[in-house]
């Protein structure tokens, strides 16, 4: 197993605000990590640096063996480092296909022109190859507003899966989605992430997720990494806890013990 993401020191400031510092985090390749935190702890900053959203004050971003902290995201999408958001970056008002096909376009490096049609049957056929894969191909001719949240997530993740990334970050993937669409889609997801060998990094507010889909936890408070390791561990730790999580994710005692 290779490292495909390495940060060392990485820090960014906001004025007085410390909105993170020195994150030292190595991935490895295939690893399924989660980034929990209480809210400003600073997840979504470690994301926008290492996603080139967000120039970091200092320190060192590598993927894939190589330094990418002055790259923008563009760039990093053709590296194979791909992300989504929190709140679906979608154009509301055109259909489906439609978005899938400029996301295409922009993954080729192509600027949107009037004399080039945007759906080409390459790209129709690859919209329609993710479209099935993500079980949202019921939506393919609507206009995005008639999709519900979670298939909404979905499409955003399918749009982030469209360069063929190595690696996936994904901002609360389950945020704004109903307690029955939640699993449906984190299923669906993992499947896809599954099947293409992806490594994944995702921001998540839901411990139940958490504990159902990851297999490591970086867990955030005040802009600093406070414990990095394998997710019971992380859960049961007594200043995550304090922090992070609440009381109430304390492991249960198993039935019998005194
Ligand atoms: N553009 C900005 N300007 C000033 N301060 C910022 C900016 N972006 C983030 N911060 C601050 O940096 C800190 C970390 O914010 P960040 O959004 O990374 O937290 P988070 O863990 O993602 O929170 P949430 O769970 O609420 O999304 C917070 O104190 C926040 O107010």
């Amino acid at each position: 197993m290779t490292d495909i993401l390495k940060t060392e020191n990485l820090s960014r400031y906001f004025g007085a605000v410390v909105a993170a510092e020195d994150i030292n985090v190595t991935i490895t390749d295939g690893e399924i990590v989660g980034v929990i935190g209480s809210n400003g702890a600073g997840k979504t900053t470690f994301i926008n640096m290492v996603t080139g959203y967000l120039p970091p004050s200092s320190g060192v971003i590598n993927f894939d063996g190589q330094p990418i902290r002055n790259l923008g995201p563009r760039k990093l999408m053709r590296r194979g480092l791909a992300r989504s958001f929190q709140v679906p970056q979608l154009f509301l008002e055109l259909s489906v296909l439609d978005n899938l096909a400029i996301a295409l376009s922009a993954a080729e490096g192509r600027q949107l022109n009037m004399t080039r049609p945007v759906r080409t049957p390459e790209r129709i056929s690859a919209a329609d190859e993710i479209l099935e894969q993500m079980n949202i191909t019921q939506y393919r001719d609507g206009m995005v507003t008639a999709m519900p949240q979670g298939a909404r997530k979905l499409l955003d993740i399918a749009i982030a899966m469209l360069g063929e990334p190595k690696m996936l970050l994904l901002d609360e993937p389950t945020s704004g989605v109903s307690t029955e669409e939640k699993y449906t889609l984190m299923d669906t997801v993992m499947e896809v992430v599954r099947r293409r060998g992806l490594t994944v990094l995702f921001v998540e507010h839901d411990m139940e997720i958490v504990q159902r889909y990851v297999t490591r936890v970086l867990a955030f408070a005040s802009g600093v990494v406070i414990k990095d390791g394998a997710v019971d561990e992380v859960l049961a730790d007594e200043q995550v806890q304090e922090l992070v999580t609440g009381k109430r994710h304390q492991p249960q005692p198993e039935q019998g013990d005194v």
